[in-house]
């Protein structure tokens, strides 16, 4: 299973999306559905080995969390405007502790970006964190040591990043910064280039 979980510092937390606007008044809204593509979406097929996660920290209601399943995804396809209008259906409902289904396959609970990733760790996973600065991913996932049968975590932010606190929670439970470019990338060519590097280190 491969995880990833993306900080959306801006994005908002109600279900008031204007789909015409998603890079203004809803907070970079563009950058969660994008990132929402990249996991999922192959050509005609959906990664259902993947599960990401989006921790929103925008009004009005902070922090709202929504959770995609890519083996329980049911009508959703490819492009922004469908992705948002799936996530304003979510965060029309009123999140709790515990998940909440919305529709098929995506989930809502009123959970903290740190509190997520302390599950996943106490879950034994291993946990990554995308930075342009840390160990190359090809060094980590290739032909000896593939990411086949592991529960991989991935944390990354939006425009803004995941902030000072939260990158020194990370290196406080031993969280590997792993880069992908020496270059500074968008959020969802990120993923792509994790699924890409995952992908061809189990076919080698
Ligand atoms: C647009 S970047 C964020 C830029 C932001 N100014 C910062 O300082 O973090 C979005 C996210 O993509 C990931 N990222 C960007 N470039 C990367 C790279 N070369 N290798 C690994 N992860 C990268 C990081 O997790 C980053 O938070």
């Amino acid at each position: 299973m491969i995880e990833f979980i993306f900080k959306a510092n801006k994005s908002i937390t109600n279900g008031e999306i204007n789909l015409k606007d998603l890079p203004g008044s809803s907070g970079r809204m563009d950058l969660v559905c994008r990132c929402v593509s990249s996991a999922f979406f192959l050509s005609h097929d959906l990664r259902r080995d993947t599960i990401f996660y989006s921790v929103h920290y925008g009004a009005p209601n902070p922090p709202v969390a929504i959770k995609f399943v890519g083996s329980e995804l049911k009508r959703v396809s490819p492009d922004e405007r469908s992705i948002a209008l799936f996530i304003k259906k979510a965060l029309d409902k009123s999140p709790m502790q515990l998940w909440k289904e919305s529709t098929s396959g995506i989930y809502i609970a009123k959970k903290e970006f740190k509190d997520i990733i302390l599950e996943k760790k106490n879950e034994g996973k291993e946990i990554y964190y995308l930075h342009k600065d840390g160990e190359d991913i090809e060094n980590i996932f290739n032909k000896e040591n593939n990411a086949e049968n592991k529960n991989i975590v991935f944390i990354l932010g939006d425009h803004i990043g995941i902030g000072e606190e939260d990158e020194k929670f990370l290196e406080d439970i031993g969280a590997l910064k792993v880069s992908l470019s020496p270059l500074e990338l968008h959020a969802n060519h990120c993923i792509t280039i994790v699924h890409n590097a995952l992908d061809k280190a189990k076919l080698k």
